[in-house]
């Protein structure tokens, strides 16, 4: 029997649809995901099979990937797991790797793959929605094949929303969510880790053509103009 979502709130924002969709649909993630074929699971009284619809969603800090997905998990009914937020969790849980893991984001460098990994793999079991928004994942190479091999699949859709880096450093500098990394000298570190580990997994994704890159700069609703169309177009969404 698979734990809802909502239960992992707030970490993980369902809409609405999202919810009647994981009333709909019960698949069995483990064996879909590790063999890209559906497999039938009762789930109540129904009888569903689902392909898991994957999109990553990427960018630096501040460029609106989590403001932007909760508009997009509300719209197109997908559930939203933030790879950031998974982390922070655990660091409250008193998990064996909560000082590892606040270490490393204090010095804006990533958390080993393993780690988030299994946190996104237990998240992703946990839920009867298919089609899931990773938010801030992959952040690096490791990431992107940790993914890969644990998890067994690739992403149907990659977003990369592309900010200027003074507009990226002003946005975090007002978040005002009281993180340990939002001050000035830890975005440096962030933005430098950003180019040099982050990018070359939105180069991978732009040359496998699974990358929608989305200009980052403007108002929120004009910025989701911009993602609804990537969504509009696919099949699976509608
Ligand atoms: N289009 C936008 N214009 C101005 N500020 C924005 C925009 N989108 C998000 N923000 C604000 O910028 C900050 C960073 O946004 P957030 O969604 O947390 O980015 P990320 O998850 O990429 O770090 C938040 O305070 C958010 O309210
Ligand atoms: N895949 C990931 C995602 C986040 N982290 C760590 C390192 C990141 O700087 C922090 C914060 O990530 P988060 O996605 O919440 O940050 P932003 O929303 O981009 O500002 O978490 C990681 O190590 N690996
Ligand atoms: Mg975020």
């Amino acid at each position: 029997m698979w734990k809802r979502m909502a239960s992992l709130s707030p970490l993980v924002s369902s809409s609405k649809s999202t919810l009647l969709n994981q009333a709909a649909y019960g698949f069995n993630i483990r064996k879909s995901l590790s063999t890209g074929i559906s497999t039938p699971v009762k789930h109540g009284t129904m009888l569903k099979e689902k392909t898991p619809f994957i999109t990553f969603v990427l960018g630096g800090p501040g460029s609106g990937k989590g403001t932007q997905c909760i508009k997009i998990a509300q719209t197109f009914g997908f559930t939203h797991l933030s790879a950031g937020d998974l982390l922070r969790r655990e660091i409250l849980s008193n998990s064996e790797y909560g000082t590892m893991i606040l270490d490393t984001i204090k010095e804006g460098r990533i958390v080993p793959s393993e780690v988030t990994v299994k946190l996104i793999k237990k998240t992703i079991e946990s839920s009867d929605n298919y089609k899931f928004l990773i938010d801030g994942f992959p952040r690096s190479e490791e990431n992107r094949i940790a993914f890969e091999h644990i998890i067994g699949v690739e992403p149907n859709v990659v977003l990369f929303f592309d900010c200027p880096e003074e507009e990226m450093v002003k946005r975090v500098l007002n978040r005002n969510e009281g993180r340990v990394d939002d001050n000035i000298d830890t975005i440096k570190k962030r933005l430098k880790v950003f180019s040099s580990l982050n990018l070359p997994v939105v180069n991978y994704y732009s040359k496998r053509g699974k990358l929608h890159t989305i200009n980052a700069v403007g108002t929120v609703d004009e910025i989701f103009e911009q993602v609804r169309a990537v969504f509009s177009v696919c099949e699976a969404m509608k």
